[in-house]
């Protein structure tokens, strides 16, 4: 990290273990993600990827440790988290017996949205992530790749500066990985800061500026991809990931 970065989201020492648990889910995070970065969160399956994104967001508190987030070098109050972060899940997070309007007007009254901000912005989202036509069905006859991108319309209503999204483009056709990512650029090139986790190595190759990989709760691995790259004499970052994290099931 270059020292005029500007750190937006600052990890430190976090633990968390769930109640039910005998184990740490994660343990010693520390991290800085910096203003405008693509930041993906990498690991194999219980690696503790989905854990660290919800308590980033703040759906879940830590176990000991801090998250702090700033704006231009400066904490964000409570307030300021809550309309300046947003969040995609894993799990779809709609009604499914709403259209997708009805959707993005049910989520954007959220977040205090003006009448006309919100039908901008829903008329806007609709159109740039190809939902137009049909932005009057129920959501539950849709497509996967069509639920993905409301899913995605949904977490970005209230145009957020920091995003995260937990594998925004699991189980979708490459056409709607694609336009998913496409958008998740030009969104990035406007400035939004983005932290992601994938299973798809050569989606977060492409797509991410600097990388954490986590296994079995732990940081073993981050800062700059191509920089860690050639620092473990690899070109690619599948082979990154399993030199690091081994060749072993994780079930
Ligand atoms: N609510 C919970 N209660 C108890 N243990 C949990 C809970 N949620 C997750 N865990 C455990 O915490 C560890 C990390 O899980 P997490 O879902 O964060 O991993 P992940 O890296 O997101 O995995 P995946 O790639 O499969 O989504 C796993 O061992 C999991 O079993």
């Amino acid at each position: 990290m270059d020292m005029t970065d500007n750190v937006c989201i600052e990890v430190r020492e976090v633990y968390k273990r769930y109640k039910s648990a005998q184990e740490d889910s994660l343990s010693d995070v520390s991290l800085d993600v910096v203003q405008s970065d693509v930041f993906g969160l990498l690991g194999p399956n219980g690696a503790g990827k989905t854990t660290l994104i919800s308590i980033l967001c703040g759906i879940i508190p830590v176990s000991s440790g801090n998250v702090r987030f700033f704006g231009n070098g400066t904490p964000y109050s409570d307030y300021e988290r809550k309309s300046r972060v947003g969040f995609v899940p894993q799990e779809y997070a709609f009604y499914q017996e709403l259209t997708p309007r009805q959707n993005l007007d049910y989520f954007g009254a959220m977040y205090n949205l003006s009448k006309t901000r919100l039908e901008e912005r829903r008329e806007h989202l609709l159109e740039v992530l190809g939902l137009e036509k049909a932005g009057d069905k129920k959501v539950g006859t849709f497509s996967g790749g069509m639920k993905r991108r409301v899913n995605l319309a949904i977490g970005i209503i209230h145009e957020p500066d920091i995003l995260f999204l937990d594998e925004p483009t699991v189980g979708v056709d490459v056409q709607s990985r694609n336009a998913i990512i496409r958008y998740l650029q030009q969104l990035n090139e406007g400035g939004t800061t983005i932290i992601y986790t994938s299973h798809h190595m050569s989606e977060a190759e492409e797509f991410c500026k600097n990388i954490a990989l986590i296994d079995h709760g732990k940081v073993i691995a981050a800062g700059d991809l191509q920089a860690l790259k050639t620092a473990h004499g690899v070109d690619n970052l599948q082979t990154l990931f399993i030199n690091l994290t081994g060749e072993e099931y994780r079930d």
